[in-house]
């Protein structure tokens, strides 16, 4: 069943890999038929050149339950399952260990839209969700770390179609769309904005003028007119030597 959404899923799952935005096993792509309330999900720890559009896990989103599949399907499949259920306008989903974006969720920083390639995806910061609490993960951790991504959105009254994509603090970001295809967009859109957000933070941050005294003192002591060389009495050889 659903064999050409298990291809769309599968040629958006091997494009985490070739985006670099995953290695090893790391990372999960689905998309969701909503007329028949069923997603596929790419299957647990399979290595993607292993991967194959057959192995695709077909799933209940009404459950999360596996409907068709021989393998079990990804470990974020509660998360995908959560999402689909409170985000109704989309129809696939992303989650990455791209390692700019997760720089940004280990720090439990948002992501801020400081320049328009950010702006051209995301209308705002992408913001960082909160980890699992210890209570939530000891009450029925499944995985699902879509709780925490609906609730900052709807504490923060943040349009998740207008931002599509959250960072799940101390994990990674998970990127959502209209397609599979749209959300691996999305999820590459995002590290490269966080990596030009990290890049533009550190260069703000260092650039301080240096004042004009300390040009002078440095600049005109050794090639200039000498105004401060001669204070301090030291010489050095090679200014002997000009002498
Ligand atoms: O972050 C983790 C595991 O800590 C997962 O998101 C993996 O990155 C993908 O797991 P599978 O989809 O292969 O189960």
């Amino acid at each position: 069943m659903l064999e050409k959404l298990k291809q769309e899923v599968y040629d958006a799952n091997m494009r985490l890999p070739q985006l670099g935005l995953v290695s090893f096993t790391w990372g999960n792509v689905s998309g969701i038929d909503r007329e028949k309330g069923l997603y596929v999900i790419k299957p647990s720890g399979v290595d993607y050149n292993d991967l194959k559009p057959e192995d695709m896990v077909v799933v209940n989103v009404k459950d999360g339950k596996v409907v068709e599949g021989n393998m079990n399907p990804s470990s974020d499949t509660p998360t995908h399952t959560y999402l689909y259920n409170h985000f109704p306008n989309i129809g696939g989903i992303v989650h990455t260990h791209s390692p700019w974006a997760v720089s940004f969720a280990a720090a439990k920083m948002d992501i801020p839209a400081m320049n328009t390639t950010h702006a051209d995806t995301f209308y705002g910061d992408v913001p960082a969700a909160d980890a699992l609490t210890k209570e939530e993960i000891e009450e029925d951790y499944e995985g699902n770390t879509g709780k925490t991504i609906v609730k900052t959105f709807n504490e923060r009254g943040i349009d998740y179609e207008a931002v599509p994509a959250a960072l799940v603090s101390q994990h990674g970001p998970f990127a959502w769309g209209p397609t599979p295809d749209k959300a691996v967009y999305n999820a590459k859109v995002l590290e490269v904005v966080a990596e030009e957000d990290y890049h533009t933070a550190q260069l703000t941050r260092a650039n301080r003028e240096l004042p004009q005294y300390l040009l002078d003192k440095h600049y005109l002591r050794k090639h200039g007119a000498n105004a401060y060389y001669g204070q301090n009495n030291a010489k050095s050889k090679d200014h002997a030597a000009r002498e």
